[in-house]
């Protein structure tokens, strides 16, 4: 099977990106295979930065083509916050901190001003070929509490108005179908044959 290094160490997006890549042919393989004691400081400020920045200095050290993906989420009663910040907002990683804080910033703002988008960018690097980033996004609203136990992140807290549940209540097919990740992925779809040989 074909491989695609992408070029994260978050195992939710790992999983995330199998749902994704297997139905086109693909097989993921992650930075826990190919480079585990690599660490990829985040110093950008947006999300693509981030994920040229992961994606150059993986596809550097493999001589390789390797996609990165940087996401979070955006809050617009937070004015954009936790952003690209959002697996450092509370603990370094510590999904469930993380969520605490985002309701508890939220307390007493109302369903209708909970607005949020989750968002991804992805960024291919590689030998040949000049880097190339592309931008996903899905709308949504912050639950109250958490609901659903699927998923990874502030899964558990984004209610999703279209499919009438959290995005934690999904199955990683369903969630791809709809989510920041997918989409971004679907802008990159048409060209990949050609990239990843
Ligand atoms: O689909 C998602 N569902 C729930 N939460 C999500 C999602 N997508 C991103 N997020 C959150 C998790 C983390 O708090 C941050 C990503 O941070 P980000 O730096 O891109 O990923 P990471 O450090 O976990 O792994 P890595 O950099 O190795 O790919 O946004
Ligand atoms: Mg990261």
């Amino acid at each position: 099977m074909k491989q695609v290094v992408i070029a994260t160490k978050n195992k939710g997006k790992a999983k995330d990106f199998e749902a994704l890549f297997t139905p086109l042919g693909f097989e993921v393989v992650t930075m826990f295979d190919v480079a585990p004691n690599l660490e990829i400081e985040e110093t950008g400020t947006t999300f693509e930065e981030n994920a040229i920045l992961k994606a150059e200095t993986l596809a550097s050290t493999l001589g390789k083509i390797v996609i990165a993906d940087d996401s979070g989420l955006a809050v617009d009663a937070l004015g954009g916050e936790p952003g690209v910040y959002s697996a450092r907002y509370a603990g370094d990683h510590d999904d469930g901190a993380n969520i605490v804080k985002v309701i508890e910033k939220l307390r007493g703002v109302p369903d209708s001003e909970r607005t949020a988008r989750f968002c991804c960018a992805l960024a291919i690097a590689g030998p040949n070929i000049e880097t190339k980033t592309v931008f996903g996004t899905c709308e949504g609203v912050i639950l109250h509490e958490k609901q659903g136990t699927n998923g990874f992140g502030y899964d558990p807290i984004f209610f999703v108005p279209s499919l009438g549940c959290s995005m934690a209540e999904l199955t990683p097919d369903e969630k791809g179908k709809i989510s920041h990740r997918g989409n971004a992925i679907r802008k990159l779809a048409m060209e990949l044959p050609n990239i990843l040989k």
